[in-house]
């Protein structure tokens, strides 16, 4: 096997990661000992590494948010005053939000280990991305997906991303072919929300994009919703808009939400998102 074998094999199987596992392989990039490195969308630092670039964004799988449950169904089947293992401020706001009777812990580690948690520490469920479970073959652990509207996904949730050097033509051209320009479209304008909303890890953001036709001229419609939140859930700034160019409607909704109120929850807790 040879060491780019080992590092991909390492990225698909620590979906639980990010930060500085996302550096070591590109660094790896930039040494020229891989030639590709595919993320998960929504662990890749808002900017690349001068050099690199985004070759490819496959089409999207679930982006949504899924429950293990012990009770099995959704957050209807839970308990009042269930125990609901989390480790993510986006997850644990909308929760609260939606269901201000759970008790929201934190769980961390991988998805296996998060699993095995639910089991041996008292949980009645915990809180994954869907992605994640079907990616690893898990997907029959999933008792209910969350819908959107009650947990909007971290920004490029369902998404893979696949890195190079940006110079490399030879690799250019072939991850062409693996990308999914609808999928580009979406995670671009969610991207262009967050990196508008910037900085820190203490604010609950989540935004979701999706095509929902073309206008007049016959350019791409894209509707991206977007929120942010306290950590306890007490308040939620969602809004919505479309448009065709996916940067612009990404700081437009970021603009929307700062006047609404998002610029004094990001100034009290500090910007950016934690997944
Ligand atoms: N936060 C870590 C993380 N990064 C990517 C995934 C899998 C989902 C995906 O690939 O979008 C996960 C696990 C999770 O959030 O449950």
């Amino acid at each position: 096997m040879t060491k780019g074998d080992r590092i991909l094999d390492v990225t698909l199987s620590k979906v639980g990661g990010k930060g500085l596992f996302v550096k070591e392989i590109e660094q790896a990039l930039l040494d020229g000992e891989i030639d590709m490195a595919v993320h998960s969308m929504k662990d890749m630092p808002y900017q690349l590494p001068a050099g690199l670039t985004t070759g490819a964004v496959p089409k999207r799988i679930d982006p949504r948010d899924c429950l293990i449950s012990n009770h099995g169904g959704g957050l209807a089947g839970l308990p009042r005053g269930a125990k609901v293992g989390t480790s993510s401020l986006r997850r644990s706001s909308q929760l609260k939000h939606a269901r201000p009777d759970l008790r929201i812990e934190w769980i961390r580690g991988n998805i296996d280990s998060r699993i095995r948690k639910l089991e041996t520490e008292g949980f009645d469920a915990i809180v994954l991305a869907a992605a994640g479970l079907t990616r690893m073959g898990w997907e029959d652990r999933i008792s209910a997906t969350i819908p959107e509207d009650i947990c909007l996904p971290a920004v490029g949730q369902g998404a893979l991303g696949i890195e190079c050097r940006d110079n490399d033509r030879e690799v250019l051209q072939l991850l062409a072919l693996l990308n999914d320009k609808e999928t580009e479209l979406a995670v671009r304008a969610e991207r262009a929300f967050l990196g508008a909303l910037n900085g820190g890890c203490q604010v609950p953001i989540g935004a979701y994009a999706v095509l929902v036709g073309s206008d007049g001229t016959g350019a791409q419609l894209l509707e991206l919703t977007g929120m942010v939140g306290t950590p306890d859930g007490m308040t939620i700034l969602k809004d919505m808009r479309r448009g065709t160019d996916p940067e612009a409607l990404g700081q437009e909704l970021a603009e929307s939400l700062r006047a609404s109120g998002a610029d004094r929850l990001l100034a009290e807790f500090g910007g950016g998102t934690d997944g």
